[in-house]
């Protein structure tokens, strides 16, 4: 998995949750990265872009000349209420950026892009990439498009399309529900008011997808869909059965009808096979209660 020394990774919202701690652990790692943010940065290899504009995005691919690339930058909060721009940035926003990467005189080795287990919506059970997908939502739509779309560039590039299902870590906005919890906790509130609490997730841990992204980077497969998931479901009651045995006492749930979601998918649970037979398992690594803890701790 050696890097040639003069080849770049650039990563399109590298100032977000993921691209934060992707950033962290190639330049930790001698990495070459750069990569795109929508607002300012002090970093010299982060460059200003909104992804909405083509050629800006060609612009700055063309003087990087990336090797690798990650797309990253997205809307992901599924309850956000502008879903024209989530359709926006999701769709056109990876438009332009496949397009701009046409227009380049060489071919990458690989882009990855991160699409998301929202594709499939409502179907039952285990999770696996050959199901139809069903997406229940705008935001699993947004990125069922994005998805269709890509696959005609599938011969022309080498395109890997990561499924993730949720997870969370250090640095994750507050709107999700894991830091949502957590802060009540370190506020120690009695009362949390939540919406849909009969659900159903995979918690992974960030740096564990961020370690399947890179795997998958620098494997030799070419176009691929794939699940970034571990198989391992929570419900929410486990998650707070979980984060009340840290903290030493148990918060109070209170439905509020306004964070409780309309088209909400019930259970995510991803079918890991086709993820272990391309890079292997690392899933003991990443276990959810230190990623509990490492929050809990968090300043
Ligand atoms: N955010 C939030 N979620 C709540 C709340 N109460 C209940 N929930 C439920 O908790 C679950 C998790 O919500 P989020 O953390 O907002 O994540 P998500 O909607 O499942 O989407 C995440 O996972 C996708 C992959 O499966 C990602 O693609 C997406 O970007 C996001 O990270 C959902 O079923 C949501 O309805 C609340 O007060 N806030």
């Amino acid at each position: 998995m050696e890097l040639h020394s003069k080849e770049k990774i650039f990563i399109t919202g590298i100032n977000g949750f993921t691209g934060k701690h992707l950033e962290a652990y190639l330049v930790k790692n001698n990495y070459n990265v750069f990569g795109t943010v929508l607002g300012n940065s002090l970093n010299k290899n982060h460059f200003c872009c909104d992804i909405l504009d083509e050629n800006q995005l060609f612009e700055i691919l063309n003087q990087i000349k990336p090797t690798y690339v990650v797309h990253l930058a997205a809307i992901s909060f599924v309850a956000s209420k502008n879903q024209q721009n989530m359709y926006n940035v999701n769709i056109f926003g990876t438009i332009n950026l496949i397009n701009a990467i046409e227009r380049l005189d060489y071919k990458p080795k690989k882009i990855l892009i991160a699409s998301s287990a929202a594709i499939y919506g409502n179907i039952e059970g285990e999770l696996n990439e050959q199901m139809c997908p069903a997406p229940v939502n705008h935001y699993g739509n947004s990125k069922l498009v994005m998805e269709n779309m890509l696959k005609s560039y599938f011969i022309n590039q080498n395109i890997i399309i990561t499924r993730p299902f949720n997870y969370t870590g250090l640095g994750q906005e507050g709107h999700f529900l894991i830091p949502k919890i957590i802060s009540h906790y370190k506020q120690k509130k009695d009362i949390i008011e939540l919406g849909n609490i009969d659900v159903f997730r995979e918690f992974n841990n960030v740096d564990y997808v961020i370690k399947c992204y890179i795997e998958l980077l620098f494997s030799d497969y070419k176009s691929e869909v794939v699940n970034v998931c571990t198989g391992n479901e929570l419900s929410i009651n486990n998650i707070l059965d979980k984060i009340s045995l840290i903290a030493g006492y148990r918060i109070q749930v209170k439905v509020n009808p306004e964070f409780v979601r309309k088209n909400e998918v019930k259970i995510l649970k991803g079918s890991v096979d086709k993820l272990h037979g391309m890079i292997g398992d690392f899933t003991e690594d990443y276990g959810i209660e230190r990623t509990l803890e490492e929050m809990l701790k968090e300043k």
